[in-house]
């Protein structure tokens, strides 16, 4: 899900109307206000700490908790609102029409243009950004995984990762759309895509789909988000080994002589609090795991000492190699009264049409452009034209990098994206050869008499390139002999013992399709590792507390 929303011209408070009023969802009825879940007692001591409860962290403690006895306790900066049962959790976030930024943690980047900002929506909440994001569901290509394992990191080939993603898709309630319940516009950029040359495809979260234009199939049941917390939580809340700590976020964790033996936390009442514990998993995704670890004085030796903080182990890869998918979007007016029409439809995700295309410069798998249409609703896009086209490169290379402000604050890292900066000019390729494929779609009469006139923007789209929303790779994975590898194929720390990484930040490469449901695996495939038995099994153990 792209998000455009420059900072320098919608600074203040988000304007009232993105957030809405759910029509239909089941558990919205009883859901007009959030009711805060009763606070737990945070434990002195446990086995097993993870920070952050977002898709990588839900997974992970899902699957924990479901196969052992040891005492784990999760941390979640933002609010816990209950089960799913509970219908406590606020209507914005459960409406999957909109990305909602109540919780947001009012994130930015400087833009590719270089005279702005660019927001970076994240959500500090249980969920995570499953909790706010746009709900399209894909696994990725095999050869993402392939590609993982080719890197020196056993463990995660597609045949191995295959089944902990099928369970993350059937766990998320993911469902696939047929052509006839599309709404016009995405039914006619579907076709416009055909005539583009692409194939008709309904098999986009298939980790064996080829190029292909079809309906994306997504996690929304009955109109409502179903984040990572319904999906891997719920079933294991009432375990007695399991406690969740929501408004509790970690501020730094504890090593001593070189072995993690808890954290210092911030609790809901503005405490610190130390929590020891035999092992600490940092979950809290690809901006804040490796803001914690710097925080923690585990990072690049030299930039630690430039902050003032004392070096831990001198990790040189931590913030590093920060990726996205990139994007750029051709913007239009829409025909007369489109805006209106759209909004009298119950309900509709963002983007329901994905097409994918293979470009000149791929050479390691079926595609790697993203093109798709955001029609109407655009409702976590204030200000933005009614109607966009967007081209995603997605496998990207542009590395970023996020460190930590002088006041060394973990919830505000320093973030820089440098989007399109690859020094092979990949980035740029492959979007270039989207815009060209979108502008040829754009032709097409049934669609161009959908998209009106055209919006023009201050910077041609190359120069004006927007995020996807799917940071990844800043605590990269990899062996020994990569200099820039912040874990192993484990997601152990480097130069720590006891210390694990299991969220998006950990991919090596990014995956190809939108990231949600590959870091769900991630979390899985940590925990599978850490329990030191099988995906089967740990699956069956979960299965059994339903
Ligand atoms: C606007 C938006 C739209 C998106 N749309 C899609 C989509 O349609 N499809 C898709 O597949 N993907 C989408 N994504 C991406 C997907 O949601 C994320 O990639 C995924 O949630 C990442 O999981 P994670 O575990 O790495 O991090 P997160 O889900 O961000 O979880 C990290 C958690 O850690 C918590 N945390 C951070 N610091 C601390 C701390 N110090 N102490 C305690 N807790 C802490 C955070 O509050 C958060 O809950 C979207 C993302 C965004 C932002």
């Amino acid at each position: 899900m792209p998000f455009r929303r420059h900072a320098a011209a919608t600074a203040g408070a988000p304007p009232a109307d993105i957030v809405k009023t759910i029509h239909t969802p089941r558990l919205a009825k009883t859901a007009t206000s959030p009711i805060p879940h009763p606070r737990p007692s945070l434990p002195d001591r446990v086995d097993t700490l993870v920070i952050g409860g977002g898709t990588g962290g839900a997974a992970l403690v899902g699957l924990l908790a479901a196969h052992s006895d040891e005492s784990i306790l999760l941390l979640e900066a933002g609010p816990d609102y209950g089960a799913a049962a509970d219908a406590g959790w606020p209507a914005d976030v459960l409406d999957a029409r909109a990305i909602p930024l109540s919780h947001d943690y009012d994130l930015t980047t400087t833009s590719s243009a270089g005279d702005t900002t660019l927001d970076l929506p994240r959500a500090r909440v249980l969920g995570g950004c499953s909790s706010h994001n746009g709900c399209t569901a894909s696994i990725g290509a095999a050869e993402d995984y392939d590609d993982w394992a080719r890197r020196g990191n056993p463990g995660w080939e597609a045949e191995q990762v295959l089944p902990l993603l099928e369970w993350a898709r059937a766990r998320f309630r993911v469902r696939r759309y047929t052509m006839t319940e599309l709404t016009e516009p995405q039914r006619a950029f579907v076709d416009a895509g055909i005539a583009g040359g692409l194939p008709f495809a309904d098999d986009l979260d298939d980790i064996g789909a080829a190029e292909g234009i079809g309906p994306m199939p997504v996690n929304i049941v009955d109109g409502v988000r179903w984040n990572s917390a319904f999906a891997f939580l719920d079933a294991v809340r009432e375990r007695p080994n399991l406690t969740i700590a929501g408004n509790t976020a970690a501020e730094r964790i504890d090593v001593c002589d070189g072995v993690a033996v808890g954290a210092w936390v911030r609790t809901p009442d503005g405490e610190t609090h130390h929590i020891t514990a035999n092992r600490v998993v940092i979950a809290a995704g690809a901006y804040h795991s490796p803001a914690l670890l710097l925080r923690s004085g585990i990072g690049p030796a030299g930039e630690l000492a430039e902050l003032g903080i004392e070096v831990v182990s001198d990790v040189p890869g931590v913030g590093k190699h920060l990726l996205d998918h990139a994007c750029v979007a051709l913007d239009f007016a829409g025909r007369p009264g489109l805006v209106h029409d759209l909004e009298t439809l119950p309900w509709f995700p963002d983007e329901q049409t994905v097409g994918r295309k293979k470009s000149s410069v791929c050479d390691d798998g079926p595609y790697d452009i993203h093109v798709f249409m955001v029609a109407g609703s655009n409702s976590g896009h204030p200000g933005l034209p009614p109607i966009s086209l967007y081209g995603g490169a997605m496998r990207a290379r542009s590395e970023g990098t996020v460190t930590l402000g002088s006041d060394l604050d973990v919830t505000r890292p320093v973030i820089d994206h440098r989007y399109g900066t690859d020094p092979e000019g990949y980035d740029r390729q492959v979007l270039g050869e989207a815009l060209d494929l979108l502008t040829t779609m754009a032709a097409e009469p049934a669609l161009a008499a959908i998209l009106g006139e055209p919006v023009p923007r201050a910077h041609r789209p190359l120069d004006d390139i927007v995020n996807y929303c799917h940071p990844a790779g800043s605590c990269k994975m990899g062996p020994a002999t990569d200099p820039a590898a912040v874990v192993d194929s484990t997601g152990a720390v480097r130069g720590v013992t006891g210390l694990y990484v299991a969220d998006a930040s950990i991919m090596p490469a990014i995956s190809r399709g939108n990231i949600n449901l590959p870091t769900a695996m991630i979390g899985a495939n940590i925990a599978v590792q850490l329990l030191g038995t099988t995906p089967a099994d740990a699956l069956s153990a979960f299965s059994h507390t339903l």
